[in-house]
């Protein structure tokens, strides 16, 4: 689908990459001749990808590091430019969980808010501000959802900050376009994922996602990666500020929590009882 090397002697950050989507993005990242840094709190995820990717040849570094901790995101980046400047930044990594929103503490808002907004923040901040002092282009690809667009009840703290990295998205495409960085986004579908089904496909939810989309079935992880690959690439760059929607259409249907309003105050009790860890 695209040249050989699109991506060869770029450097790319990506947050959350040792799993789901994040991981997808690095094999086909890696294939395009990209050099890759992966991020994520569990050693053993990233240590297991990165050798996945290495044995196809890849060049993989992997730092442990929690999004949520701006000293933590410092001192990565720190390492990283140590030994070269990064070209490419994806804030992958994020958090959500079904819950009923009055339902929430401070502390469960928090736990959402803090990987999903901070997270992504920190890190552009970080690598916009090396690359404003070093003169160097960028890339930011931001992965964000579809209630972005219609807002969606039940996981709203994961809406809210969505939304707010549209608007980073947006705003830092003006403030830094005459810097020669760009800022662009994903709104992916349902791309079923080990996180992603833990966190919003208990029981009691229709067993088939692809039930809601329009074009009958969800997404492949690799459509995703060629997605993103596009829109960090060369090909890409004349767009900047722009959020890509990749849901086979779902979002003009509903926000996809309908079935949620349904759910019993017991059936919410039963599911925040044996809530999903991950
Ligand atoms: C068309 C469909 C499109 C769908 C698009 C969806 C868009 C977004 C998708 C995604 O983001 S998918 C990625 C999912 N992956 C992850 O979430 C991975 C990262 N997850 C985590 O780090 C953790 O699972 C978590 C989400 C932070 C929760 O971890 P844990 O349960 O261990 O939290 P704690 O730190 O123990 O608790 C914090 C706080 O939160 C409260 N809480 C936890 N779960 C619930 C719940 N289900 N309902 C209500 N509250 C919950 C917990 O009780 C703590 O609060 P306090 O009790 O201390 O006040
Ligand atoms: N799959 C889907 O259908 C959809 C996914 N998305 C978005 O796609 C992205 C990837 O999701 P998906 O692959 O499904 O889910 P995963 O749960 O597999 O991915 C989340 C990744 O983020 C990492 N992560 C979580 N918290 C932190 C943290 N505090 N610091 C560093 N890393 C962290 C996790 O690693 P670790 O736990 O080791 O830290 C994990 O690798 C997310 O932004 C999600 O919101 C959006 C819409 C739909």
């Amino acid at each position: 689908m695209f040249e050989a090397g699109l991506l060869a002697n770029r450097r790319i950050l990506i947050t959350g990459g040792g799993s789901g989507l994040g991981a997808a993005m690095a094999a086909r990242f890696a294939e395009l001749g990209a050099s890759l840094v992966l991020c994520g709190r569990r050693a053993e995820v990233l240590q297991e990808t990165a050798e996945q990717l290495r044995s196809h040849g890849s060049q993989v570094d992997t730092i442990v590091c929690d999004v949520r901790d701006p000293q933590a995101v410092e001192a990565m980046l720190d390492e990283i430019w140590r030994v070269a400047p990064l070209d490419v930044l994806v804030n992958n990594a994020a958090a959500t969980f079904i819950a009923q929103t009055e339902r929430l503490s401070a502390r469960a808002a928090d736990a959402i808010l803090a990987p999903t907004l901070h997270g992504a923040m920190y890190c552009t901040l970080g690598a916009g501000r090396r690359w404003i002092d070093g003169e160097h282009a960028g890339v930011v690809l931001s992965i964000l959802s579809t209630s972005t667009i219609t807002g969606r009840a039940f996981t709203v703290p994961s809406a809210m900050a969505k939304s707010a990295v549209l608007a980073m998205t947006k705003s830092l495409a003006v403030e830094w376009g005459p810097k020669q960085i760009r800022l662009v986004a994903i709104a992916p579908g349902a791309f079923p994922t080990a996180g992603a089904t833990a966190q919003l496909r208990p029981d009691g939810r229709s067993a088939d996602p692809a039930d809601r989309v329009p074009l009958g079935r969800v997404g492949r992880h690799d459509e995703l990666a060629n997605l993103a690959s596009f829109l960090i690439s060369d090909q890409a760059g004349y767009i900047t500020g722009e959020m890509v929607v990749q849901d086979g259409g779902t979002h003009l249907r509903g926000s996809g929590a309908e079935d949620l309003l349904r759910w019993s105050d017991q059936q919410w009790s039963a599911h925040r009882a044996g809530r999903a860890k991950s």
